[in-house]
């Protein structure tokens, strides 16, 4: 059995504090996969506490041993400021120079190079705003992304998506998804690159948000039949409210699909790379029932769509209950 295997059995057999140790100890041999594994396990917070700047470290050596997928990781944590501060030129150095060996580090560079923005990852782009309500505010942004950019983010985000399901909190099995008949996939801490995280920032200087607002951009699917049906974006009692949303139309050419203000009838379709911007809240910040709206069934064709909540302040997931209370044989 290899080193990980033998940790993930430890594991599953609820032996928790064994696969940490043996995964540590391989990890300070200099087991560059290891290494990567840990610093997951540090991100995800699940087994061992959520510790960012650990991960942040141990990609680092992991990068050192010639791990390219930990090289990558590395390089966009140290553009979005994931346990290290943001440093969007070092960022790039890092990956231009993976992009000499890494077919994945290469595209991404590639992608990065056509688009305008200053040294330190500041969009530099001036954006034509059409609104279209002022109650709720809903707003336009036509091209807002190019068709390669649309096409990037499809792609990276395809191989992830999974049917919309939600978890019966009264049964714990998975349920369709009560509201939304799609697939869907995030761009979480994993999944996330730096040609994402540049259209992120994007998105923030759209919204005149700060880049640290926005929840993971989510890739949505709609097939024939598929439907996102009305609701509220703003969340039930959650103070770190959603007061903006911006979607991004990634396709164009299907029938039906538009997304519709079910209230004040406002209905809009956008065309490959449009951006739709709406207002979640009141004035005083309770949720907006006339920001109601829903995707509408699409009848022919492929409807792909990115979404991005903007939250009030700066938006982290909780780390989730560990197993453990501290890394074995590396806590202080
Ligand atoms: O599919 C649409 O047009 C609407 C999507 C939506 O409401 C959302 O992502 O919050
Ligand atoms: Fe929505």
């Amino acid at each position: 059995m290899n080193l990980l295997s033998e940790v993930r059995a430890l594991l599953a057999g609820g032996k928790a504090k064994e696969a940490a140790t043996t995964l540590v100890q391989a990890a300070q041999r200099g087991h560059s996969e290891a290494m990567y594994e840990l610093a997951l396990w540090a991100v995800a917070g699940n087994v061992i506490p959520r510790n960012l700047a650990l991960a942040y470290d141990w990609l680092g050596r992991a990068s050192e041993a010639g791990f390219t997928d930990a090289a990558l990781l590395r390089a966009y944590f140290t553009a979005a400021g994931t346990g290290c501060l943001p440093d969007w030129q070092s960022a790039l150095e890092l990956l231009t120079r993976l992009g000499e060996t890494s077919e994945i580090a290469g595209r991404q560079v590639e992608k990065l190079g056509q688009m305008k923005m200053t040294t330190d990852g500041v969009p530099l782009a001036s954006y034509n705003l059409e609104l279209c309500s002022s109650q709720p505010r809903v707003a336009t942004c036509r091209q807002f992304l190019t068709a390669a950019e649309c096409d990037y983010i499809a792609d990276i985000g395809t191989p992830f998506l999974e049917p919309s399901y939600v978890v019966d909190p009264n049964t714990q099995q998975l349920i369709p998804h009560p509201v939304r008949r799609s697939h869907g996939a995030m761009f979480g801490v994993y999944t996330e690159d730096l040609v994402i995280n540049a259209i992120n920032r994007r998105i923030a200087s759209l919204s005149g948000t700060s880049y640290e607002q926005g929840e993971p951009l989510q890739l949505l699917q709609y097939e024939r039949g598929d439907e996102y049906r009305p609701h509220l974006d703003a969340l039930p009692n959650e103070p770190n409210q959603r007061v903006m949303t911006v979607i991004i139309y990634l396709t164009d050419g299907y029938d039906g699909g538009e997304t519709k203000f079910l209230r004040t009838g406002l209905s809009f379709k956008g065309q490959k790379g449009d951006a739709l911007l709406f207002a979640n809240l009141l004035p005083d910040g309770r949720p907006d029932p006339l920001s109601l709206h829903c995707g509408l069934p699409v009848f022919k064709g492929t409807k792909m769509i990115a979404t991005r909540w903007l939250r009030r302040s700066r938006f982290t997931y909780p780390a989730p209950p560990s197993i453990l209370g501290t890394l074995p044989g590396l806590a202080a």
